[in-house]
């Protein structure tokens, strides 16, 4: 069966699987937040890893943060249809392989899927039942300073994506809720509220 099959089933009531999108621009918080709530709920949340063509990052792993693929390898998978959705972005494609939530779903986890926005607008086509959360931040100043404080990324890589923020802040409207992340426990708390109402 299909993803959209077994999500179909799952959705008439024989579990309590879904899919929960959540995107917003880089450096805001995404993934600090979803690993908290992942250490609150590791039974019931699957974080989908991503596929990407970037290169990693000092402490990251390939399977742990993302699968670190070539190009070439990438765009292979993306023919054969192995994504549930990918993008370009800043240079570079991302991509959530289809397997791993295919069987997360069939067994009633929730699973989160933290990914930009034309990703984003891809799963909206495509499982409209998925809930769409929305992470802004307090200001773009604030988000400067993140991305900057953070020190994983070049100059450049910044002010793309910048850049790619203010068009994403822009879309906000297009999500089911949209969650301010300033103070953390806060935004922590509206997050855990949305997933799970
Ligand atoms: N509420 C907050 N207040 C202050 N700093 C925060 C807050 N939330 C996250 N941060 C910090 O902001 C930086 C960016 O956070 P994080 O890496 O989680 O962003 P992200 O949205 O997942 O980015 P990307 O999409 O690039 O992966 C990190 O250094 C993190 O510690
Ligand atoms: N469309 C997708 N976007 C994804 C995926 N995995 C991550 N992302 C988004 O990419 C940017 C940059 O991530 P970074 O790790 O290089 O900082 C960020 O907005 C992520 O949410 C994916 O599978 N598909």
């Amino acid at each position: 069966m299909n993803f959209t099959g077994i999500y179909k089933t799952l959705s008439e009531g024989q579990s309590e699987g879904r899919l929960i999108v959540v995107t917003g621009p880089s450096g805001v918080g995404k993934g600090t937040l979803l690993q908290k709530l992942l250490e609150r709920y590791p039974d019931r949340i699957l974080f989908s890893i991503s596929a990407t063509t970037r290169l990693p990052r000092t402490g990251e792993e390939h399977g742990r943060e993302y699968f670190f693929w070539s190009r070439a390898e990438f765009e292979q998978k993306r023919d054969d249809g192995e994504f549930l959705e990918w993008a370009e972005y800043a240079g570079n494609l991302y991509g959530t392989p289809r397997q791993a939530i295919d069987q997360a779903i069939a067994l009633g986890r929730i699973v989160l899927l933290e990914i930009e926005l034309a990703g984003a607008r891809q799963v909206a086509q495509s499982f409209p039942s998925a809930k769409r959360i929305f992470i802004a931040p307090p200001s773009m100043l604030v988000l400067e300073s993140r991305l900057r404080d953070r020190s994983t990324d070049s100059d450049e890589q910044i002010v793309k994506r910048l850049h790619h923020a203010e068009l994403e802040i822009a879309a906000a409207s297009e999500f089911d809720i949209t969650i301010v992340n300033d103070d953390l426990e806060i935004a922590l708390q509206q997050l855990e509220s949305a997933m799970f109402d």
